[in-house]
């Protein structure tokens, strides 16, 4: 009875659970693209909206299809912190008081296209990361190797270090271009390059201590595309 609580509480899913959890997310993703298209003026708000659905959502498909037996709803990231709550809510809330006040600014098309192929080349670069590094994925940083965990240097990981968080980056600063958002867009390369730049530095010594000279090698060769983070 307890081992049965404990693996409901812990969040361990079925495959019914993950394909309803996966089925919700994808109408949400649905519904919003629809709003996008339908909303002629100004579709941005309806594809940010499918973006950030479908971001979440494969999050959480890559983890249950390469660490079944860990999957919780944690693997949504939708708990990311305050931070990022906040961000995504200054996001919207600047597109809105701008739509009202200086709407002409929302309507630079050549702008939003930019923005918007930033944002999908940031989300197939993240989940391509989680594709090639499969189990060695993690959403937490590991600080004690597992026995299976090995360096990953193919695929996408050929071309760069971080792939994942590449993708993060860019797929986040993408919505903002998006959404035309001159102020939150300033906030978000800001704080995304700190954020970035701290997690690669706590990550790196402990990827040096896992895979010693071959990581070492490794970074030599592989730049991380990231601004301001060799
Ligand atoms: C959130 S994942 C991010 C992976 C990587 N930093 C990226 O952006 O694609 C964090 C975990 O991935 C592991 N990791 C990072 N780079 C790796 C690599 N090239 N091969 C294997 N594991 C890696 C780290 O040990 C860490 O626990």
């Amino acid at each position: 009875m307890q081992q049965q609580e404990k693996l409901i509480f812990d969040g361990r899913h079925t495959p019914q659970n993950i394909s309803s959890y996966s089925f919700s997310f994808g109408a949400v993703f649905g519904v919003c693209l629809a709003i996008g298209y339908y909303s002629e003026t100004f579709p941005q708000l309806g594809i940010f909206f499918s973006a950030l659905a479908l971001f979440h959502e494969l999050e959480y498909m890559m983890t249950a299809l390469f660490k079944p037996d860990i999957v919780s709803l944690d693997a949504f990231l939708l708990n990311n912190g305050n931070q990022y709550n906040i961000a995504h809510a200054a996001g919207i809330t600047e597109f809105l008081i701008e739509l009202y006040c200086f709407p002409t600014l929302k309507y630079i098309r050549f702008i939003r296209y930019i923005g918007f192929i930033i944002m999908v080349i940031g989300q197939l670069v993240r989940s391509l990361a989680m594709w090639y590094a499969k189990s060695n994925f993690s959403h937490k940083i590991a600080y004690h190797k597992r026995q299976d965990h090995v360096l990953v240097t193919t695929g996408i990981y050929a071309f760069m270090r971080h792939p994942s968080y590449f993708g993060f980056y860019w797929w986040a600063v993408g919505t903002q271009i998006l959404l035309c958002n001159p102020i939150c867009l300033s906030g978000f390369l800001y704080v995304l390059h700190r954020f970035f730049k701290d997690r690669i530095e706590e990550e790196e010594p402990l990827l040096i201590e896992f895979f010693g000279k071959d990581y070492i090698e490794y970074k030599k060769k592989t730049p991380t595309y990231i601004p301001l983070i060799d």
